[in-house]
């Protein structure tokens, strides 16, 4: 056992430059504008940190700072404020391709949307943006008659679809394409963009700018998009046995009193959001809402910055809120007459994918009841500086009755 008493040492403060502005949500957090000078007491976690401005202190989101002193050059992690090396490092694994072709929901949906409109897809030209494996373009060149698939993919995977597509016969059709989508030369423009391109929370990773920039160069007028549209839902929700694990646990363990620690508890795993969350339908308060949608044909690039939605949803039964679950759905139009439009969808009532949900924890749980209304807005901002992260906001009020705040700290995925 120690019985010196140990001087703490404490790291002496560093001062960072705000690189764009931030408003604090409740306070815990400190708001900032550009160029603000914060001192950092303490890097409470990889996203938040402790710090103060003009003697006021509160958490602020680290992605926002640079160390002062440091030109944007010297950071060398802002030089790729896309992450590529990492982003596409990560693809140039089985690992993640693995978890996406094993997940058969997504991957059937994409088989039959190619079936059941093979015959409009007779002669036509393709382009499959961020193919992996190759399994889309692979699936054109077997189950219908393209003249030409572009198949176009950044990371290293690319060596290995250009032999599994030999392999499996479809090299006349397909052509591989290595590199970045916003790269790309093509002899031709496409009638048709397919692409899988969807995050957690549909939007993280931001893949979907590249198909964007890659529909106004390449697709042709009149061309078609799959996905054509894409939807991000929300539902109220309880989630009893995370909120039992990640803050009732400091109630009282070994008979003795944590509570102290509960704030802490809440920065530390109820202001992220909880991803590959599967939420059990029963845990639903309400129905869900669709509270972003995005049409494939008319969205910008510039519309992705900030997204808006609305919701208002009647609570059907009784039960303890803790928070929002989040997930999306795609549509892909039908070129078939009389074809109907084929869906996927990652939300509770329909088979799991890798993707599962997306869990927002309340700071606090709420009672509802039966009848009561929970209304308000999500706002969807992409990060100014990392731009494959983005900040969820939530501002909810529960029959009318003041209205809640909660932000999530700027973040990208965690696939672990
Ligand atoms: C979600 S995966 C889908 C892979 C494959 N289409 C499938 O369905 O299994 C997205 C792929 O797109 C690639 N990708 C992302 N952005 C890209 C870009 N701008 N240009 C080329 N490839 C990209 C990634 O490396 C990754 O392999």
């Amino acid at each position: 056992m120690q019985t010196e008493k140990v001087e703490e040492e404490e790291d002496a403060p560093e001062e960072y430059v705000a690189l764009c502005d931030f408003t604090a949500s409740g306070s815990e957090q400190l708001s900032f504008i550009t160029g603000d000078k914060l001192l950092v007491h303490n890097k409470s976690s990889a996203d938040w940190w402790w710090a103060e401005l003009q003697g006021v202190i509160g958490y602020v989101p680290a992605s926002y700072l640079r160390l002062d002193g440091a030109e944007e050059g010297d950071d060398t992690s802002l030089e790729d404020p896309w992450q590529d090396d990492e982003y596409f490092g990560s693809y140039g694994t089985l690992r993640l391709h693995l978890e996406m072709l094993s997940d058969r929901s997504r991957t059937e949906t994409y088989r039959q949307v190619i079936v059941s409109n093979s015959a409009s897809l007779r002669d036509k030209v393709v382009m499959d943006l961020g193919c992996g494996t190759g399994i889309i373009s692979m699936f054109c060149a077997q189950l219908a008659k393209p003249s030409m698939v572009y198949a176009v993919e950044a990371s290293s995977m690319v060596e290995h679809t250009r032999q599994l597509v030999k392999q499996n016969g479809c090299e006349e059709v397909v052509t591989v394409l290595q590199g970045r989508a916003e790269e790309l030369e093509l002899p031709e423009q496409v009638d048709i963009l397919v692409s899988e391109w969807m995050g957690n929370c549909l939007l993280f990773e931001f893949m979907v700018e590249s198909v964007l920039l890659a529909r106004d160069r390449w697709l042709r007028d009149g061309g078609v998009m799959w996905p054509s549209s894409a939807a991000l839902a929300l539902v109220p929700c309880q989630a009893d046995s995370y909120y039992t694990e990640k803050m009732a646990f400091w109630e009282r363990p070994y008979g003795l009193d944590f509570t102290p620690l509960q704030p802490l508890a809440q920065q530390e795993f109820f202001t992220k959001p909880k991803f590959s969350h599967l939420i059990d339908p029963e845990d639903c308060l309400s129905a869900p809402c669709d509270v972003i949608c995005l049409n494939m044909y008319t969205v910008q690039v510039r519309d992705l910055e900030e997204m808006k939605g609305e919701f208002q949803f009647c609570v059907e039964k009784p039960g303890i809120f803790h928070g929002f679950t989040a997930w999306f759905t795609v549509q892909f139009e039908s070129l078939e007459m009389g074809g109907a439009t084929v869906e996927l969808n990652t939300g509770p009532n329909s088979d799991p994918t890798h993707w599962k949900q997306t869990l927002f924890m309340l700071d606090r749980p709420i009672q509802v009841y039966t009848g009561d209304s929970i209304h308000g807005n999500i706002v969807l901002r992409r990060n100014p500086v990392w731009r494959r992260h983005m900040t969820v906001m939530l501002h909810w009020n529960i029959n009318k009755k003041c209205t809640v705040k909660k932000n999530s700290p700027p973040c990208w995925i965690n696939r672990d």
